[in-house]
């Protein structure tokens, strides 16, 4: 089966400083329709650096990446931007949420697209669909100051699903929660590999990285697999 995402020798240089810094050293990555991975590493690691990379935001200055065998390391903005909606959902540690927006309005603003609105019917229904699927269909007409911590982060992630994306990246998405609700959260991430979406999580916690299918540690920039799940 080719893999979604397969990246080889990717590396990025920090320029710009007295000396040059390489934040990312030769990473060779393969992931799978619904593989869950983390990746973990100390502050400083390159961790966010990498995920940068897999979303489209930042370049590599070296390597390939492929996403379901295309190459698109070199890609000009425009189509990248496109891919990135098209394929990819991002859930941070900050949840972004619009305040004066309902939990269902903040959902719906990621279907706005090049050519406006869908049919409020459709809309609705993806809308439900996504808040649904992290359990928080009940909490549709609140806003966010209604809303815990946690079910703040779950509206995000039904915005970050709401597109159907193939991978999604969470980047310490449970940093600002405590434990209980953090694993609430994580709850909600894991079952998007359930339809085959392939979910990459950066995480300090040893124990949410410990629920992923793979874990990944990423030191001075190398990229070393730590352990395969049983
Ligand atoms: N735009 C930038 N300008 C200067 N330094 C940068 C930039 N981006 C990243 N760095 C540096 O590159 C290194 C890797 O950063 P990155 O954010 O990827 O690490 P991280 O593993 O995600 O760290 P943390 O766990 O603290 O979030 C760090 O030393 C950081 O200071």
């Amino acid at each position: 089966m080719t893999a979604l995402i397969e990246l080889n020798g990717i590396t990025k240089v920090l320029k710009g400083q007295e000396q040059p810094r390489t934040i990312l050293d030769g990473v060779g990555l393969s992931v799978h329709p619904g593989e869950s991975l983390a990746i973990v590493g100390r502050s400083g690691s390159g961790k966010s650096t990498l995920l940068s990379v897999l979303g489209l935001f930042d370049r590599p200055d070296q390597g390939s990446y492929l996403l379901d065998g295309t190459e698109i390391s070199r890609l000009p903005e425009r189509r990248a931007a496109k891919l990135r909606s098209s394929h990819f959902g991002f859930v941070f540690q900050r949840f972004f949420l619009l305040k004066h927006l309902t939990a269902a309005q903040n959902v719906a603003m990621a279907l706005v697209n090049g050519q406006g609105w869908l049919p409020r019917r459709q809309r609705r229904a993806k809308v439900m669909a996504a808040l649904e699927e992290v359990g928080i269909a009940h909490l549709a007409k609140n806003r966010p100051a209604k809303m815990s911590g946690g079910e703040q982060q779950r509206v995000a992630i039904a915005r970050a699903l709401v597109r159907q994306p193939r991978i999604l990246l969470a980047d310490e998405p449970t940093g600002a929660l405590d434990t209980e609700t953090g694993t609430l959260v994580i709850d909600a991430l894991q079952g998007v590999t359930a339809r085959g979406c392939a979910l990459i999580l950066v995480t300090h916690d040893r124990d949410h990285a410990a629920r992923m299918g793979r874990i990944l540690h990423l030191n001075e920039g190398v990229l070393a697999e730590q352990k395969v799940a049983a």
